[in-house]
């Protein structure tokens, strides 16, 4: 299958956690190792670059998304949100009457025991899945009962994704993985390829761009990821575990990547992370307990917030 049909492929079924988890599936991503096995210090990558002025300024001047924030309305809000999954004759209410709002430029992380629904919340606020009941603002538009068509549409242009598991495409290799988002978008892809070509160098991979993810190691894949997330050049992050089984060298890259994403770009992040050092970035803490929100904590520069309940 050429690169276009397989894009017009996922272009027409695009279901990101399904598609791309049955492909990694069959490339035996999850267990690969993380180790940079060059041995290479990633954070000399940050240091060298990213956040210079002028690297900000190009990536938010090529914004795909206006947000129509009136200075009022919250980016994200969640009214009154379950989340039930009917299992035969029993009903299980993953999220139950979530009320959650999230402003822009906020660094939101979400906490709780394993089960509490994190990642259910997370699929939510990713238009990856719809709520059983409630209601969820996504810039100020209603998003709880759209068409999975208009959703995916929504998701492209809104939604970065970095998960620890880095859902890269086998088959396409680094630089292709980092356009696919922008061809979804069907973007110029004179410029797109450009654009992705300097995402890669942003994140110190400029001599991998034609790698597979197999010819790469476990800390260069999330950082192709971390790339293909910001390709569209979408207001909002979401990060599910994205240290989680890295080395510490590529774990603080990875830390500091967020961080400025954060501080010089004012991208709004939201991440699940049971990593202390990502907490006390937090702006806010959520703690979800049995599906409910437990409390919120207002996280600030002289009191981070901490792992603890
Ligand atoms: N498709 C599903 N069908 C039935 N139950 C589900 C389904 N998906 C999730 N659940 C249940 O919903 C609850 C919340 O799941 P979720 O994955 O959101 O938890 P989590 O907080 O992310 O957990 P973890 O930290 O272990 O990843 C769990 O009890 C889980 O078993």
């Amino acid at each position: 299958m050429t690169l276009t049909e397989m894009i017009d492929t996922l272009k027409t079924k695009f279901n990101p956690s399904k598609v791309i988890n049955s492909l990694e599936k069959t490339a035996g991503f999850h267990n690969k190792s993380d180790t940079d096995s060059e041995g290479n210090d990633p954070g000399e990558d940050l240091k060298n670059n990213p956040y210079s002025d002028s690297v900000g300024d190009s990536v938010k001047s090529s914004s795909a998304v206006k947000i129509s924030q009136n200075g009022v309305s919250p980016l994200i809000k969640m009214i009154n949100v379950w989340k039930i999954y009917e299992m035969g004759d029993t009903e299980f209410a993953a999220l139950a009457g979530i009320n959650l709002e999230i402003n822009e430029g906020e660094f939101l992380v979400v906490l709780g025991p394993s089960g509490s629904g994190k990642s259910t919340l997370m699929n939510l606020i990713g238009c990856l899945d719809l709520p059983s009941k409630g209601t969820i603002y996504l810039n100020s538009k209603d998003i709880s009962k759209l068409a999975e068509s208009e959703l995916a549409r929504i998701r492209g242009q809104m939604i970065g994704f970095i998960f620890q598991s880095f859902n890269l495409i086998p088959t396409l290799n680094a630089e292709e993985n980092v356009t696919l988002p922008m061809e979804f978008q069907e973007a110029d892809m004179q410029k797109g390829r450009k654009r992705a070509d300097y995402l890669l160098e942003v994140v110190g991979l400029s001599d991998k761009k034609q790698n597979l993810p197999s010819q790469l190691s476990g800390g260069q894949m999330q950082r192709v990821a971390i790339a293909r997330s910001l390709s569209v050049n979408p207001p909002i992050i979401l990060a599910d575990e994205p240290t989680g089984n890295l080395d510490s060298k590529t774990g603080n890259y990875i830390l500091n990547f967020l961080d400025g994403l954060h501080k010089k770009e004012g991208k709004t992040i939201i991440i699940v992370t049971h990593d202390l050092e990502i907490v006390k970035l937090a702006t806010r803490v959520v703690y979800l307990k049995d599906g409910k929100i437990e409390k919120i904590e207002t996280c600030t520069k002289e009191k981070p917030c901490e792992l603890g309940y």
